[in-house]
């Protein structure tokens, strides 16, 4: 039974006990990968592997589970601030340690990490108390997963959000495909997922991915007087976060701007009509954000394109539940290398040779069979699979 490799064995009706029972006890390293602070009512909890840009290990991923379901019991804790150490909030989740215990592993040591990630992103989107992500630096893939799905994001001038998966051979997972689709026009959904743009925090805050900006100067200043409140209430949170967030105004070279350009062309049908459709946009005089984009798409794995643009366009009429099954299933075939090996491929061109030089297979959106991109969000056919599991929560989007 999978449940034998997946270490979360969870209780369906709620989220009281996660069983950690690990074969190998990995759960007990790297204890100080996350920090925990006591502030009054306020737990603050810094994500601290600053050398590796906060990359979200096991350990990490099992402490946050841990920490998040004690303080929601707890009438002591009314709010949570979740940040980085360094110069990252946190760049996605350990690709490079996903990769190597895949590969020297059983597919479902690679599968248990993204299922214990998709309950703690689920637990962070039906979270009962607020939670304040302070974004201060680079936030990618999985540290999106940590940060959007909670009540308040804060961006700063430092800030550099992306969902580069495409380019990693992956599709934006952790549930992005519920929340980039729920960004206005097609600025959020495909634009963002497919092309991996790089977001300032003036962006994030205009396409809603960020909820205030606040100047890293005055960070100290807003975590003290948020450690001093004693509600959960929004509002009386939302207040707070006000008085120290500005308006900020977008770069002219902002795709942002170019909002129209976008929905005609990411609205198209297929991920070979929206390349087209850019490159006309090219003829007459080209942004740099288009040359980008072009570029991104033509350097990412075609199949990667064609996964996620089924899977943003599918999270529209779905709810994150759903949206993180979806990804669970998504990544069991890709860490399965059923049709492609192109995750292992990517991992090893970015973080490992770092020759940025992937060699895709299939190598080019033509010749990426449609069935084959069907059977990725089918049932994984395998014995020792199951669908990701989701615990009974009593938050309003499901
Ligand atoms: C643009 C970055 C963020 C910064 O570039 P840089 O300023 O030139 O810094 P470095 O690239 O030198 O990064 C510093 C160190 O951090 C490491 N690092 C930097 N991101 C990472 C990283 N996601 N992983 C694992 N080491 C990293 C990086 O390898 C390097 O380690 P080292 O070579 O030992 O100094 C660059 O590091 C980068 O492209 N990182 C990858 C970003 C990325 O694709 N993130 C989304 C990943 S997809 C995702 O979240 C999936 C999660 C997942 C979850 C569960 C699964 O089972 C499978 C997958």
């Amino acid at each position: 039974m999978v449940t034998d490799h997946l270490i979360s064995l969870l209780d369906r009706e709620g989220v009281s006990e996660i069983v950690m029972a690990s074969s190998d006890d990995s759960t007990n390293d790297g204890a100080d990968q996350v920090l925990t602070e006591e502030r009054g009512y306020t737990r603050l909890l810094t994500l601290n592997r600053p050398r590796q840009l906060n990359a979200l290990s096991f350990p990490m991923i099992m402490q946050l589970l841990n920490n998040l379901i004690a303080y929601e019991k707890d009438p002591e804790v009314k709010l949570l601030i979740l940040k980085g150490r360094g110069r990252a909030f946190c760049a996605g989740g350990d690709v490079a340690a996903i990769s190597r215990s895949v590969t020297e592993g059983h597919w479902t040591s690679g599968a248990q990490i993204f299922w214990n990630e998709f309950i703690l992103n689920y637990i962070i989107a039906t979270y009962s108390k607020p939670q304040v992500s302070i974004l201060n630096g680079i936030v990618m893939g999985g540290g999106a997963g940590l940060s959007i799905h909670g009540r308040f994001r804060v961006a700063t001038e430092k800030t550099v959000f992306a969902m580069p998966e495409t380019s990693l051979g992956l599709f934006p997972d952790i549930g992005a495909s519920y929340f980039l689709s729920r960004l206005p026009g097609f600025f959020g959904r495909e634009y963002v997922g497919l092309t991996g743009a790089r977001l300032d925090g003036a962006e994030m805050l205009a396409c809603g991915l960020a909820t205030h900006f606040v100047p890293s100067m005055k960070l100290t200043l807003l975590e003290e007087t948020l450690a001093k409140v004693e509600t959960s209430d929004h509002f009386a949170i939302c207040a707070i976060i006000d008085q120290f967030s500005r308006r900020v105004p977008l770069k002219e070279s902002s795709a942002f701007n170019g909002f129209d350009v976008i929905n005609k062309c990411f609205s198209k049908e297929t991920v070979e009509e929206i390349l087209s459709a850019l490159e006309l946009e090219t003829v007459d005089a080209a942004n740099e954000w288009i040359v980008v984009a072009i570029r991104s798409l033509k350097k990412a794995s075609p199949i990667s394109l064609k996964i996620t643009l089924r899977a943003i366009r599918e999270g529209r009429v779905q709810r994150v539940g759903q949206c993180l099954m979806k990804d669970y299933r998504l990544c069991c075939h890709i860490l399965r290398k059923e049709a492609s090996n192109d995750f292992f491929e990517g991992c090893r061109a970015i973080l490992v040779d770092k020759d940025r030089n992937p060699k895709w297979d299939p190598c080019s959106l033509d010749l990426v069979d449609v069935k084959v991109v069907d059977r990725y969000f089918s049932e994984v056919d395998d014995a020792c699979w199951e669908d990701l599991k989701l615990p009974v929560r009593h938050a309003s989007k499901l």
